[in-house]
């Protein structure tokens, strides 16, 4: 059995974010990775130099071929950029019945540059969310969803009991951008428990790309037809030991490992 994942997402040229991290994490997970790209970065661990988006058009013709041909065990969205191309792929996901979706909302790179117009957080509140089975907002991108500051694990609590609220099944809220304490919590939210994803904190610069390793490991696991909570549980695996065995290359903040997990393991 061959199983397929699709990242909808932006191509970082550095290769340790966006498309190319998706694509790697797919395949290091043993699942067969497609792509459609919404925009092209010029990018590297010292920063962005340029984007340039696609048309809707274009990100939804990439989704089509997919689908007409080798359709999709799970799908994750990462850089969307626009109002456009994300009403575009909530067309597209509901039109395939794509169930397993992983959305991870990426907005603003870690160096600071915007990665999703301001204007497109409405849509990506109204038309993609509602039909994601897991979303991944990091701590910022929690707030700018919910309109709440986060300060406490009661204020990631309540950030999480929103976003499910308007209509995601499992939201993680993560915990990289926490700087407090001796580890970084994930937390899990499925509507009526939560639960609580640790590991000890890597004192590193080396963290591009984290976030999209993260979804893209969940998507993977989602498309062997993992439960949700054990898909969170092997991306958390994964991205610690791709962090935790960093490459060193580039001059900035350097990309994460992707085959750490498989040469050293957790
Ligand atoms: N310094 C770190 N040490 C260990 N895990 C980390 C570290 N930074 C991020 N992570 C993990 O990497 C994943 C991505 O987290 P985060 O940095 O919050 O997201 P993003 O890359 O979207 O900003 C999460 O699972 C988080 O716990
Ligand atoms: C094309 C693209 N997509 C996403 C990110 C976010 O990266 P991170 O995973 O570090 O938040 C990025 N820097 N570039």
């Amino acid at each position: 059995m061959v199983y397929k994942a699709l990242t909808i997402a932006g191509s970082d040229s550095g290769g340790g974010a966006g498309i190319q991290a998706d694509l790697k994490t797919f395949q290091e997970l043993g699942v067969f990775g497609m792509s459609a790209i919404t925009a092209v970065t010029a990018q590297n661990t010292l920063g962005v130099q340029g984007v340039f988006p696609l048309s809707a058009e274009a990100v939804a013709a990439q989704i089509e071929s997919v689908a007409a041909d080798l359709g999709a065990d799970a799908v994750k969205t990462g850089m969307l950029f626009s109002a456009d191309i994300i009403r575009t792929v909530a067309e597209q996901v509901k039109k395939h019945g794509w169930e397993r979706l992983v959305v991870d909302p990426v907005m603003i790179a870690k160096g600071g540059a915007p990665l999703l117009q301001e204007e497109a957080v409405a849509a990506l509140k109204e038309e993609l969310l509602p039909l994601a089975l897991v979303i991944t907002p990091n701590i910022p991108e929690a707030e700018a969803l919910t309109g709440i500051v986060i300060r406490t694990m009661d204020d990631r609590r309540e950030a999480a009991r929103r976003l499910h609220r308007m209509g995601a099944r499992y939201v993680v809220v993560k915990g990289g951008h926490d700087d407090d304490g001796e580890e970084t919590v994930d937390l899990l939210y499925n509507g009526s428990e939560f639960s609580y994803f640790k590991s000890k904190r890597i004192d590193t610069r080396h963290t591009h790309g984290t976030g999209c390793t993260f979804a893209a490991a969940i998507a993977a696991e989602l498309a062997k037809g993992r439960h949700p909570v054990d898909a969170v549980a092997t991306a958390k695996a994964f991205v610690q030991s791709a962090i935790a065995h960093p490459l060193g290359i580039g001059q900035g903040h350097g990309p994460t490992n992707h085959w750490a997990y498989r040469q050293y393991g957790e």
